[in-house]
């Protein structure tokens, strides 16, 4: 599907930040992994978690949707039937990944399969902790999907120093962890998204910026019914659309606000963004508010590279926001990016050239030269069916004097499926 973007006149009202893509995942795999039934109101309807929910399905995990509702019927860490079919993980990293700490944790034979970007992405990181702690664990060519996992032995005790600043790679060790009968710990010298320690309620201990995190047979699965929250990196797209758009407002409601997660916010609001953060309150476990945006004259800023993990997601969007600041702007220590759907780094690179921005590309980055008046050319603008190269290329658009148009749009559905209908809304009212 060919999406048109027309620039329009205004960018006003309210959206509701759709249900949280990280915190839907894992609320169905650790409704799961503990004996009780659990419901789990406002669950991402997005493709992605839909992905993990029938994979557990396959694994015998009884699960009852409807709409945002789910209830899941926990089988407890020994009660996973061995899958008749492949687990299709479609598009969904976090999938892979975090059900891989599972199964192979658990030692349940299966294979682990992913449509063509899944199957291109490394999963060399996650396979060299797990084989340490004695899981059996192989992919072709030793690192991509399909994956395949086979019995073990039982698990060694590992002490694991995170080599790169990822949640996927730390909660997959975590999960694996829950299998083993002495800790596993995991080691993060730079924070990253939280949400499985603190839904899992795991011990941990911080060291300045440091922080390690254990996980053995003896922790118990808190019982408990899950409220996911909004999507901070959904909301994201409104954040920036807002700030560039001149005379926008936008009220963003129910926006998660982890401070793990929450990066994208304090960088906006360091280059010259107006917030207003209203209606502070917990969604079960995680932090939500309600953000309202107004349109902001932005200066550029040179990313500090500890930040990344905190903001990986929205440094799409963010790139966007720079083409509009004064000044040169500066992202290093993103090399991670390269590794996503798509190789981000370049793909932005591609889609700010065919706008007109200045840029350079870096092994690790990007620099942009913005420029408050920048008008980005009316184009047809690539999605590399990722889903977050559609969503900044159309929020790039709306500051075109032509309308654009975004090539296989319909990729929006991995993590936001009424992002077109939103737009629209906020264009219209
Ligand atoms: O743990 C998660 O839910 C995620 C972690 C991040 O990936 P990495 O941990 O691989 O950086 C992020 O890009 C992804 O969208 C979701
Ligand atoms: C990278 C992403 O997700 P995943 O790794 O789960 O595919 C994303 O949603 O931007």
């Amino acid at each position: 599907m060919i999406k048109k973007v027309q620039p329009g006149t205004k960018l006003s009202g309210t959206v509701t930040a759709p249900p949280d893509k990280s915190i839907s995942h894992r609320s169905a795999l650790f409704a799961a992994l503990s004996r009780e039934v659990s419901v789990i109101e406002n669950f991402s309807e997005a493709a992605d978690p839909q992905s993990t929910l029938n994979c557990l399905t396959l694994l015998g995990v009884e699960i009852d949707r409807n709409g945002r509702s789910v209830r899941i019927r926990g089988v407890g860490r020994d009660g996973f039937q061995t899958p008749l079919k492949p687990l299709d993980c479609g598009n969904s990293g976090t999938t892979m990944r975090l059900l891989s700490g599972i199964v192979a944790g658990a030692g349940i034979e299966c294979r682990l399969t992913g449509d063509a970007s899944l199957s291109s992405r490394t999963m060399k990181r996650i396979m060299d902790p797990l084989k340490q702690m004695g899981c059996t664990i192989d992919g072709k060519d030793g690192e991509y999907a399909p994956i395949h996992i086979g019995k073990n032995q039982g698990l060694r005790p590992l002490r694991y120093p995170l080599p790169i600043p990822s949640a996927q790679l730390k909660s997959c060790v975590l999960l694996a962890g829950l299998f083993s009968d002495d800790p596993v710990e995991v080691v993060e010298p730079i924070p990253s998204r939280d949400h499985t320690e603190r839904l899992l309620e795991l011990d941990s201990e911080a060291f300045g910026t440091a922080k390690v995190i254990r996980s053995s047979r003896s922790d118990v699965i808190p019982a408990q019914n899950y409220e996911v929250p909004g999507d901070f990196s959904a909301a994201a797209f409104w954040m920036v659309g807002g700030t560039i758009f001149p005379g926008a407002e936008i009220r963003i409601s129910n926006t998660g606000m982890n401070p793990t997660r929450n990066a994208a916010y304090h960088i906006l609001e360091q280059m010259g963004a107006e917030f207003e953060r209203t209606n502070d309150r917990f969604a079960q476990k995680e932090p939500v508010s309600d953000l309202t945006v107004t349109s902001s004259a932005l200066r550029a800023i040179e990313l500090d590279p500890a930040l990344v993990p905190n903001c990986i997601d929205e440094l799409p969007v963010l790139m966007v926001a720079m083409c509009f600041a004064e000044g040169r702007s500066v992202i290093s220590g993103a090399s991670e990016l390269r590794h996503k759907e798509t190789d981000r780094l370049a793909a932005m690179h591609e889609i700010l050239t065919l706008a007109g921005a200045k840029t350079e590309l870096k092994e690790d980055g990007i620099i942009i030269y913005g420029n408050p008046d920048f008008e980005p050319l009316a184009a047809r603008y690539p999605s590399f069916h990722d889903h977050r190269m559609a969503m900044a290329s159309a929020i790039l658009a709306l500051r075109s004097k032509g309308s654009s148009e975004i090539v296989d749009a319909e990729c929006t559905a991995i993590s936001y499926p009424h992002f077109w209908q939103d737009l629209s809304a906020l264009q219209e009212n």
